[in-house]
């Protein structure tokens, strides 16, 4: 997605894309990282931020989920859990197909960064209160382990979303040009290889109304590294918000995770590096 300011905007786009996706259920979509406001300014997310579990946002993702019977994962979206709260927290929230809300994530990891673009000085923490807490949730299709954007430079959640049972892990995200020109796919690669998970990593994409330019690319890879669709322009082109899909098959990974047990020689390795 280029997602704009307003919220009822980027809704609209939302709705559009959700008419193309495949018939098959159970299915997960995606969203990318603010995809309900992005390039408006943080105060301006405050602003629209809704209190936990209210709200007419919250209310029509909840009927998008129902309508289509799918499990939606609004990338984040601005949080708060009482008025007063002066930061809001981005929260990636999971409804399911009977439009509950099975999860919520805060994004632990803040980009606090300089990047050599016009933005130059990233500072979410200005009005962003980090989260801190892992989550993973069971769905009828495995366990997802909830991650997002700048988090994707920590493999330490990643395992910690592994330990606790993951195996498809969710990355909405929003990666500068820059940053993601130089490292997104290395890095969303490596955490599906070194955690034999599936990685689905939504992203905004293009020019948005602050002048941010964001690197898109949006992936779906599996628990052996492979990219299973990825969203790009035809060559030459901009890329335009589009849908990536693909079918992720649990059984190889279980299979991958037979051949390579990580997960068990980490519990070895543990006590030389890690105590
Ligand atoms: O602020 C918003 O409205 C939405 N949030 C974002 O765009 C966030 C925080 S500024 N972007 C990232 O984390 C980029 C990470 C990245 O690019 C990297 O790790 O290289």
């Amino acid at each position: 997605m280029t997602s704009q300011p307003q919220p009822l905007d980027n809704l609209a786009v939302i709705e559009q894309l959700l008419e193309q996706i495949p018939p098959a259920r159970p299915q997960l979509v995606v969203l990318p990282e603010a995809c309900l406001c992005f390039g408006a300014g943080d105060k301006f997310q405050r602003e629209i931020a809704e209190l936990h579990g209210q709200g007419d946002l919250q209310q029509r993702l909840a009927e998008l989920a129902q309508q289509h019977g799918i499990y939606l994962l609004a990338g984040t979206m601005p949080i708060i859990d009482s008025r007063e709260a002066t930061k809001f927290s981005a929260a990636s929230l999971l409804f399911g197909p009977d439009g509950s809300e099975l999860a919520r994530y805060n994004k632990i990891h803040l980009f606090d960064v300089d990047v050599a673009d016009s933005t130059r000085q990233y500072r979410e923490s200005n009005w962003t209160q980090a989260g801190s807490e892992v989550v993973t949730v069971a769905t009828e299709f495995g366990v997802l382990g909830l991650a997002v954007c700048y988090d994707v430079r920590f493999p330490e959640l990643f395992r910690a979303l592994r330990t606790a049972g993951a195996d498809v892990i969710t990355l909405p995200s929003a990666f500068t040009q820059v940053t993601g020109a130089a490292h997104w796919h290395v890095l969303t690669r490596a955490r599906a290889i070194e955690q034999q998970c599936a990685v689905v990593a939504a992203a905004q994409v293009g020019t948005h109304a602050n002048g941010r330019a964001t690197f898109g690319h949006a992936l779906i890879i599996d628990a052996w590294g492979r990219v299973l669709d990825e969203c790009e322009g035809a060559t030459g082109q901009p890329q335009q918000p589009c849908l990536a899909t693909a079918a992720v098959e649990l059984s190889q990974q279980a299979e991958i995770r037979q051949n390579i047990p990580v997960a068990e020689h980490f519990a070895r390795s543990k006590k030389v590096i890690h105590e």
